[in-house]
């Protein structure tokens, strides 16, 4: 692969928990440079385990690749351990803001440059600073004493303060009051324009990440079911009725199966 093709390729991956549960099937998708790439799907679909897989977090729970290729940057990144694809420039934010409560907000944005071996921690922080001056204001705080939404931005900057050229970003809508999401993906897409930080982003919340995201994958049963630019799918009635909840028959009957079968994270 050449330095031209995409940051990242997942292809035909398989990843099985405890030699037992296939939970993805051959899963493809690519990430350009430069891009936001959404992966969408309902609870238990295998986005977070795509992330794993990706970011080679998948040991500690048992899990492995069984099949398929990962390639970053044009170089095979499979058994690669997170402190070496941090220095190469990809960073992964959990879902769930781990951040270590009871470090001050500045502590745990520092524990993020660990990788870096160029000494321009101060120069990092008042980049963080400037993307989420929030944190700069509560920067003496605990990190546990935090919002939820402030805790979100405070692992985003810990992954900022690596200098990653590509987040993996899962879930970042999870818990978070409508207007703190909103926030949260306009700070990703000035990231993506200023910094020219690349996303792959998992999400559950179809909706809010199509706004966002240049290009989707719709993930069921641990395969990608569909694909295309964002506008494309959110155009797509299949997704409007199934992920975005604008089906027309189910808006006007309020009883319909579709109505009723439509998983409860799309009211
Ligand atoms: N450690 C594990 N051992 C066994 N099965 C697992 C493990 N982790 C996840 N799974 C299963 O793998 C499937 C995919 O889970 P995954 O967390 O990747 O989905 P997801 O799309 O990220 O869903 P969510 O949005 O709920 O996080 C689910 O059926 C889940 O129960």
């Amino acid at each position: 692969m050449s330095a031209q093709g995409p940051l990242l390729s997942v292809a035909g991956i398989e990843v099985m928990y405890s030699r037992l549960a296939l939970v993805l099937r051959g899963l493809t998708l690519s990430v350009p440079r430069g891009g936001i790439v959404a992966l969408l799907g309902a609870n238990g679909a295998g986005k977070t385990t795509t992330m794993k897989a990706i970011a080679n977090l998948l040991r500690s729970e048992r899990g492995e690749v069984t099949k398929g290729a990962i390639h970053y940057d044009g170089a095979r990144i499979d058994g690669l351990d997170p402190s070496d694809l941090a220095r190469r420039g990809l960073s992964l934010v959990m879902e769930g803001r781990h951040a270590f409560p009871t470090l001050s907000v500045e502590d745990n944005l520092k524990v993020g440059a660990y990788s870096r071996s160029d000494g321009a921690v101060a120069e990092s922080l008042e980049r963080v600073y400037s993307t989420f001056p929030r944190l700069k204001e509560r920067r003496h705080q605990p990190a546990g004493l935090l919002s939820g939404g402030e805790q979100q931005m405070c692992v985003i900057g810990r992954a900022l303060m690596a200098r990653p050229r590509m987040i993996l970003l899962d879930e970042p809508s999870m818990g978070l009051a409508p207007l703190l999401v909103e926030e949260i993906f306009s700070m990703m897409q000035q990231l993506n324009a200023e910094a020219g930080v690349t996303f792959l982003l998992a999400e559950q919340n179809a909706a809010v990440a199509l706004r966002y995201a240049t290009y989707g994958y719709l993930v069921e049963g641990g395969r990608v079911v569909r694909e295309g630019p964002a506008h494309a799918l959110a155009a797509d009635p299949e997704i409007r009725a199934s992920y975005l909840g604008l089906d027309a028959s189910a808006e006007a009957d309020g009883a319909s199966l579709a109505a009723r079968r439509r998983p409860r994270w799309l009211s």
